[in-house]
């Protein structure tokens, strides 16, 4: 880490440390001293502009270890004592100024168990910790879920073990400790010691030991950055990948969740939907999006609250009353690392005395008709239960600080007048300084006949009586010389004197019992911590069902049913995102389920595949976070993944073309999808050669269809795949419409049934701009090839029926000869899924018994 040592007014750095800040923040490299004859090399920054430096230094990945002077340096011998006081990394940042409001910022610790642990199986562990808010969690995953895992969770640091690479694509800074910091029994030990129990029984986190190791080391890890024990870090929670719609990274990305695919704010689903009064909202409502539920219960919850929200006619009051709060969740996190400013815990003060008005606007919302199911707790009043805090702490509070303090507390001013008796005297003996000098300035000038002395003070010398030159003749004995200017002279009298050492050590005693009186009054919010965290957490619930609620509303969107087959329903769906942006968005229907579980999509380029494919995917993952959805009507059922393969992008740095990224995405669609997952596909198989591209296209959507069985949206140029639906019944055919018109084609963005009767490339190649000549050209090639086309084998290609299951056969052309219409029909005919073991034997020698025939 950097160094950052304190001396008088700057943190300097020294050696490599001063070269590499230099380098990193602009500074100006010097050398002070040296050391074997070699000049140290340095380089500083003011202290007071430590907290913008430290922000560039942790966005830029960098860790930090701060070192204060804590001595006193009128009493020291040499140099100050100094100690390391905080360490700053960049996922254990707790201070406002260097955390992104929206977003959380947790630091994750990995844990790859032993080769061979449970049941042959690797296992790895994973903990993570979001100081801010104290939210400490574990899970557990297979090897090749973790990049999955950390693009959940989205860590900032990763933290490992010594010599143990993370093996995940995932960026984040890494930070290396010592092996035995993950060895169980410590791990295990260092968590009994933090929560004071016997056992981790009570978590409920006994089944994930690999984890429990990974947690261990993380608290250790960042329990030593705060230089003290972590207070509000008071639950362990496990997450089971059950729990979750897993979605890949790819998939997070694709479909632009919380970024766009060019890494920009917006336009996202989170940028349309924030509409949180909070930043705690805004950062609950992006987890949420993050992690939709498979569970109905959870999800139907936060449906009905926000039916009730709707209810009410006017979901903007609720909002209305929660505009005002401020971060409560983190000033709590503060509160508890005793790092909490007098101006935070002012507008923490001033919080507790809104959330009455919160609690009312709750409770005026009850007689909501919306129907919950059975055993499901209504969320609202809940919430308003947790808002609801011992008024001690209000109490004090107020009684406490100061109306406006200052940013400091080491500027004072931070505690109430009234509070404390002891500060209310020495702060009267301040306020009358200026009654004493003006008594004081009559007086001598009386007593002196000098009629233009002054009495003043500054921060140098104290205070003075000051007489022009000219007047220095009537200055009487008593008077001192203090310092000479060039027109006057400045004394001091030995009352003076006396008053400035009296006034001087009332404001520095005044100061260090303000200092007293804010630790004490930390030390006594430090048992509501764990209140105010809840409550905190309830008010990030409560904003961002009101959020989603307003959107709701605005946006008329519905409840979607939900329900426990895998299937999906929607009714004229429009896209969240894009329907914000155009001004006539065709809504679309969708239908899959158990019996038509993949539709094949063609159309024209522009036509609208990409948009209605991921209006699918957004609409189904908008329902499983328990929001409304724009759709007239929606159906929603089990999903357990949501899967991706859309556009074309480039791993050039990691060495993989686009095709193979097209594959290896693939790829992994087909290791782990189930009948539970949607998938979206888009234009599989366009990175290659024709026939190669139309081969593998077929054959993997062949293979969802019969083994993933996943419901499946499947956009393609490959006309010859829309056959796909007559050899299997669970296929059905859609296609994006669009009308030729004198102008041009025309683009209708309505989905409609059955296959586009042609691409309309060219079409979209002239509106596009392509030089009239050169799409003439085009014209007259197509037709070429539309003449010569029957005759090639290709479109003949699947209609062989063992064709599917050996793709590298038909690619070859090789099968084509063998098509028989009879064993086409024959095949057809067939539904693998109603046959009994013996049927389909059956079936099979009939089968072989027609193709010997042909
Ligand atoms: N349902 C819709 N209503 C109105 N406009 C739409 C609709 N769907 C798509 N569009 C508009 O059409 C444009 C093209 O859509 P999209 O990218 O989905 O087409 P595509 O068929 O996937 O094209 P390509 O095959 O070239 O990738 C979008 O930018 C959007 O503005």
């Amino acid at each position: 880490m950097l160094l950052l040592y304190r001396m008088g007014d700057f943190y300097e750095l020294f050696y490599d440390d001063a070269e590499k800040a230099s380098r990193l923040l602009n500074l100006t490299l010097t050398t002070r001293g040296a050391s074997n004859g070699v000049p140290i090399r340095m380089a500083g920054v003011p202290f007071h502009s430590l907290e913008q430096y430290l922000a560039r230094l942790v966005k830029l990945g960098e860790s930090v270890a701060i070192c204060e002077q804590i001595g006193d340096p009128a009493a020291a011998k040499g140099p100050v004592e100094r100690r390391i006081v905080r360490i700053v990394t960049p996922g254990t940042l707790t201070d406002d100024a260097l955390l992104p409001a929206k977003a959380d910022r947790a630091i994750a610790a990995v844990h790859a168990g032993a080769a061979k642990s449970r049941g042959g199986q690797q296992r790895i562990g994973l903990a993570w910790l979001n100081l801010a808010s104290g939210e400490f969690r574990l899970s557990e995953c297979a090897p090749a879920l973790l990049a999955s895992e950390l693009h959940r969770i989205a860590p900032a640091e990763v933290l490992l073990a010594e010599g143990q690479p993370l093996e995940a694509d995932f960026p984040a800074t890494l930070t290396q400790v010592p092996v035995w910091h993950f060895e169980a029994s410590g791990s295990r030990q260092q968590l009994l010691s933090h929560f004071g129990t016997d056992s981790l029984a009570g978590f409920d986190v006994e089944d994930l030991p690999e984890a429990i190791c990974a947690a261990g080391a993380l608290l250790r890890y960042v329990a030593h950055t705060q230089s003290q024990a972590l207070a509000h870090v008071q639950q362990l929670s496990a997450d089971r990948a059950s729990q979750y719609v897993l979605l890949d990274p790819v998939t997070r990305r694709n479909l632009e969740l919380t970024e766009t695919l060019r890494g920009e704010e917006s336009p996202t689903l989170f940028s349309v939907l924030d509409h949180c009064k909070t930043p705690m909202g805004s950062r609950l409502l992006r987890r949420w999006l993050h992690h939709p539920l498979r569970d109905n219960a959870p999800v139907a919850a936060r449906q009905h609250a926000i039916g009730c929200l709707l209810a009410s006619g006017d979901p903007q009051a609720l909002q209305a009353v929660l505009a005002p709060l401020p971060d409560v969740e983190r000033i709590a996190a503060r509160v508890a690392l005793r790092s909490v400013r007098p101006r935070e815990l002012a507008s923490l003060r001033d919080a507790l005395g809104a959330l009455p008005a919160v609690h009312a606007a709750l409770e005026a919302l009850k007689g909501s008709d919306s129907i919950l199911p059975e055993a499901t707790p209504p969320r609202l009043p809940e919430l308003a239960r947790q808002i609801v805090l011992d008024p001690a702490v209000a109490d004090l509070l107020a009684r406490a600080v100061a109306e406006d303090p200052s940013a400091n507390v080491r500027d004072g001013g931070i505690i109430a007048a009234g509070f404390d008796a002891e500060l209310d005297e020495l702060r009267t003996l301040e306020t009358h300084t200026g009654d004493f000098l003006v008594q004081l300035e009559t007086r001598e000038r009386q007593r002196t006949g000098i009629p233009n002395l002054r009495v003043e003070f500054n921060r140098v010398h104290g205070f003075f009586i000051e007489v022009t030159r000219g007047q220095t003749d009537k200055v009487p004995d008593d008077y001192r010389r203090r310092q000479t200017l060039k027109n006057a002279e400045r004394y001091i009298t030995p009352e003076l004197k006396s008053w400035e050492d009296k006034i001087l050590s009332a404001q520095d005693r005044a100061l260090a019992r303000e200092k007293w009186l804010y630790e004490q009054l930390l030390d006594t919010l430090a048992p509501h911590v764990r209140a105010l965290t809840q409550a905190a957490a309830a008010l990030a619930e409560i904003d961002a069902l009101a959020a989603l609620a307003a959107h709701a509303h605005g946006n008329d969107w519905v409840a979607p049913e939900l329900t426990d087959l895998p299937e999906i329903e929607i009714v004229q769906g429009r896209h969240p995102v894009v329907e914000r942006a155009i001004e006539r968005f065709t809504p679309n229907d969708c239908r899959l389920g158990p019996l038509r579980r993949m539709l094949l999509i063609t159309g024209p380029n522009m036509g609208g595949k990409s948009t209605y494919m991921r209006q699918v995917a957004l609409i189904v993952l908008l329902a499983r976070i328990g929001s409304y959805v724009p759709a007239r009507a929606a159906r929603i059922g089990r999903i357990d993944r949501i899967f991706t393969r859309i556009g074309a992008a480039d791993d050039l740095a990691g060495g993989r073309s686009t095709f193979m990224m097209e594959m290896i995405e693939a790829a992994a669609i087909l290791a782990a999808s189930t009948p539970d997952s949607l998938v979206l596909m888009d234009e599989i198989g366009r990175g290659t050669s024709t026939y190669d591209g139309l081969a593998l296209a077929w054959a993997i959507a062949h293979q969802l269809a019969t083994a993933n069985r996943a419901l499946t949206l499947f956009a393609t140029h490959y006309f010859e795949l829309t056959r796909l639906p007559s050899v299997r019944p669970e296929a059905a055919n859609v296609h994006l419409a669009a009308a030729e018109s004198h102008k041009g084609i025309v683009f209708l963005h309505e989905v409609r049934d059955g296959p586009a009767s042609r691409s309309y490339g060219i079409q979209v190649a002239q509106r596009a701009g392509i030089p009239a000549s050169v799409v003439r050209l085009a014209r007259r090639e197509l037709e070429k090839l539309e003449t010569q086309g029957t005759a090639t084998p290709q479109l003949d290609l699947f209609g062989a029926p063992s064709y599917a299951a050996q793709p590298d056969a038909a690619a070859a052309g090789d099968t084509a000869d063998a098509v028989a219409d009879p064993l086409h029909d024959a095949l057809a005919a067939i539904d693998p899924d109603l046959l009994s073991p013996r049927e389909a034997l059956d079936a099979l020698y009939r089968l072989k018994n027609l193709a010997r025939g042909a």
